[in-house]
């Protein structure tokens, strides 16, 4: 669950993110997919801090005369900043709050990214928030956001979709593959979106552990879409078909998407009705 699976890992300043046991979950898509609007409303919703690793290089680049140039040219080619200036800008940030539960936007970007977070830091993502959106739409929003942006141009957008498909893909079909993508349609209004992300982010906080299990309530039961449950057998009646291992928002897209596991120590329990395991998320 998003844990710091090293407490041997330290920040510069000497105090250890694994002291926090944070969990984090990455949020993850196209330039102008969402991002960080929907950031916004996890963090008024379910109390995570959210951290943005594009804020955090540009608010850098205005501060540190040592890579501010660096960060100002690689920004405007749409270029990944080498990850030991993100991850130290990450770390001092979780460092610096004193929340536990942290959303990191537009990080990682790509396998280097990756790779050098999970191993500078220990912490594995409790999931990754994908948002999906056609390159079409993205850059009509790109092109309206209207935050004096020095990328937000055609030419640097361009840049941008190339970097996103060949670099930041292939992480989100990595996580894709240890069944830790959440795939949102992020083409529908804001709104809309959002109530795809509750249903993500809920079952995470109601959740109750029972012996490795985690116990849902009939009540979010309930609430929860279908496709995130187990079948619970009628009485006397036995289930033919195998057990859906789909979640929330899945789509028949060929982007990558939500994995299902394969353990079959993984998969739901047909015969206790609302035990889950704890792969299902709820
Ligand atoms: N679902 C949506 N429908 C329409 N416009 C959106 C939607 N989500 C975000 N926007 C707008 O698109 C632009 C880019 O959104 P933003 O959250 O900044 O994306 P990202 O952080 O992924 O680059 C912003 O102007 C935002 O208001
Ligand atoms: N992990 C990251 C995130 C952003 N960046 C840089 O910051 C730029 C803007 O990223 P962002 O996440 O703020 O914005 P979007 O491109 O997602 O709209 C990227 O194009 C990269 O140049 C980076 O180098 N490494």
């Amino acid at each position: 669950m998003g844990t710091v699976v090293d407490s041997g890992k330290k920040e510069a300043n000497g105090s250890s993110l694994s002291e926090k046991k944070a969990t984090v979950v990455f949020v993850l898509g196209g330039p102008g997919s969402g991002k960080g609007t929907q950031c916004t409303n996890i963090v008024e919703h379910f109390g995570y801090t959210h951290l943005s690793a594009g804020d955090l290089l540009r608010a850098e680049k205005e501060s540190s005369s040592e890579n501010g140039t660096m960060i100002q040219n690689m920004i405007k080619e749409g270029k990944i900043v080498p990850s030991v200036v993100t991850i130290k800008l990450l770390q001092r940030a979780m460092q610096a709050n004193n929340n536990d539960k942290f959303l990191i936007d537009g990080f990682p970007r790509n396998e280097e990214n990756r790779a050098a977070f999970e191993s500078v830091t220990g912490i594995e993502p409790e999931f990754v928030l994908f948002l999906d959106c056609s390159e079409e739409v993205m850059e009509r929003r790109l092109l309206g956001r209207n935050q004096g942006r020095a990328d937000d141009n055609i030419d640097t957008i361009r840049k941008r979709f190339k970097v996103y498909m060949e670099s930041t893909l292939p992480v989100i079909e990595y996580y894709n593959s240890k069944g830790k993508v959440r795939k949102i349609d992020a083409e529908k209004p804001v709104e809309e979106v959002f109530e795809a992300v509750k249903s993500v982010f809920t079952p995470l906080h109601e959740k109750v552990h029972f012996f490795g299990r985690i116990l849902c309530s009939s009540k979010t039961r309930k609430r929860l879409p279908k496709s995130v449950l187990p079948d619970v057998p009628k009485k006397k009646k036995k289930s033919l078909s195998p057990l859906s291992a789909t979640t929330p928002q899945a789509t028949s897209s060929s982007r990558p998407d939500q994995g299902s596991t394969s353990d079959p120590a993984e998969q739901p329990s047909t015969s206790a009705p609302y035990l889950i395991p704890i792969s299902q998320r709820c």
